[in-house]
């Protein structure tokens, strides 16, 4: 079981210095439009991801007028204490774990399991290709570390083809460097690949159990990938494609081009499904998410709720907060601008939640 008990929050945005204590499973965050609310949730998916769910400028997260913000977070996680603490100053990073300071901030990632529920994740569906891979990168690299290190090298790889591309290297042989390259984008694109491919075929179900009882409906939910290597060598791609890269100066097939398709019904759920719908469809999808890691972890991740009430009817709020509230689920934290309305979704659960006002 991972418990968050305290997080002091120094210059992080709105807060010059705060301290939170969470006593209870089931923390309340409450206050009015532009308090903070979301704010502290970001401090909290900070420390488990050492970096802010909605932004990776470090300066948008220093509070206005100072050169730097720190993050204490004290966590019980298996009966153990644990301390991480995570400063930025004058733009320098560096997060530690019971004092010990990381060389690599990946080594963190995925010991401190964290899903965030946030009104900007509608992004996932209605926004660009990116907001879909860097849903699924950062699930998959909770879940499997090596998923995380072959992307960082295939990024890198990918950033200096992309760079001889625009400046072609003088000498006999022009091709043989993109060789090289290319041989390592299939190198490490190709797990990559295989895990999201895999990870897919097993995920959708779980969103579908998970929709339909959010829903109370039996509308049939898909996520479909797409993705080139599914029709074809990855090698031979990158070869017939060379000439084109060259003309564009980019590297236009692989991994980095893969996107996800959400089908409501198999209708497209950025065009044709409403707001409820799209929101439903997302806590199934975040939830599923919730599920998988702590199967992975034999742990539940800490659940960072926000503004989860908007645009949900009744029925659906009940529902939800009832499968949250339940022992399958670990720390819940749920943001809200009425302390009542909280309360009174809560109240039919077995559950006391703990109220913090800021
Ligand atoms: N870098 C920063 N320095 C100081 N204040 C900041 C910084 N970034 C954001 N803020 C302030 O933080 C506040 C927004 O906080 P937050 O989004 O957590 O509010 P909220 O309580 O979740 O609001 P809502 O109920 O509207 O969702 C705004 O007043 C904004 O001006």
């Amino acid at each position: 079981m991972l418990h968050i008990q305290k997080i002091s929050l120094i210059q992080f945005k709105n807060y010059s210095r705060q301290d939170f204590s969470f006593q209870r499973r089931i923390v309340g965050i409450t206050g009015r439009n532009g308090s903070g609310k979301t704010n502290l949730l970001d401090a909290i998916y900070y420390l488990c991801f050492t970096r802010s769910y909605f932004t990776s400028n470090e300066s948008q997260n220093t509070q206005y007028q100072t050169n730097g913000f720190r993050l204490e977070g004290y966590l019980e996680k298996n009966g153990q204490p644990e301390k991480i603490i995570c400063t930025v100053k004058d733009g320098r990073k560096e997060v530690s774990l019971n004092d010990e300071k990381y060389d690599r901030f990946s080594r963190h990632i995925g010991q401190f399991p964290a899903v965030m529920i946030a009104p900007d994740d509608a992004e996932i569906i209605l926004g660009g290709s990116e907001e879909r891979r860097k849903w699924l990168d950062t699930l998959l690299s909770q879940l499997y570390p090596e998923y995380l290190e072959h992307l960082i090298v295939y990024q890198k790889i990918l950033l200096q083809r992309n760079t001889l591309l625009k400046n072609p290297a003088p000498g006999p042989n022009p091709d043989a460097l993109l060789d090289v390259f290319d041989l390592q984008l299939v190198q490490h694109g190709t797990p990559v690949f295989e895990i999201r491919r895999r990870f897919l075929d097993s995920f959708i179900p779980q969103v579908q159990q998970l929709y339909d009882y959010i829903s109370g409906t039996h509308e049939v939910v898909n996520i479909r990938y797409q993705c080139t290597l599914l029709e074809e060598d990855y090698t031979a791609q990158l070869t017939a494609a060379r000439y084109r890269d060259m003309q564009l100066q980019r590297t236009t097939t692989g991994i980095h081009r893969d996107d996800l398709q959400f089908l409501l019904n198999d209708h497209l759920m950025k065009t044709s499904a409403s707001q409820g719908q799209r929101k439903s469809f997302l806590f199934a999808l975040k939830l599923a998410q919730f599920e998988v890691i702590k199967q992975q972890k034999k742990s539940a991740p800490l659940l960072l709720l926000d503004d989860v009430f908007e645009k949900l009817d009744q029925e659906r709020v009940l529902r939800l907060i009832n499968l949250v509230a339940g022992e399958n689920y670990g720390q819940v934290f749920i943001t809200d601008t009425h302390a009542e309305r909280l309360l009174q979704a809560f109240s039919e659960t077995q559950e006391a939640i703990q109220l913090i006002s800021i």
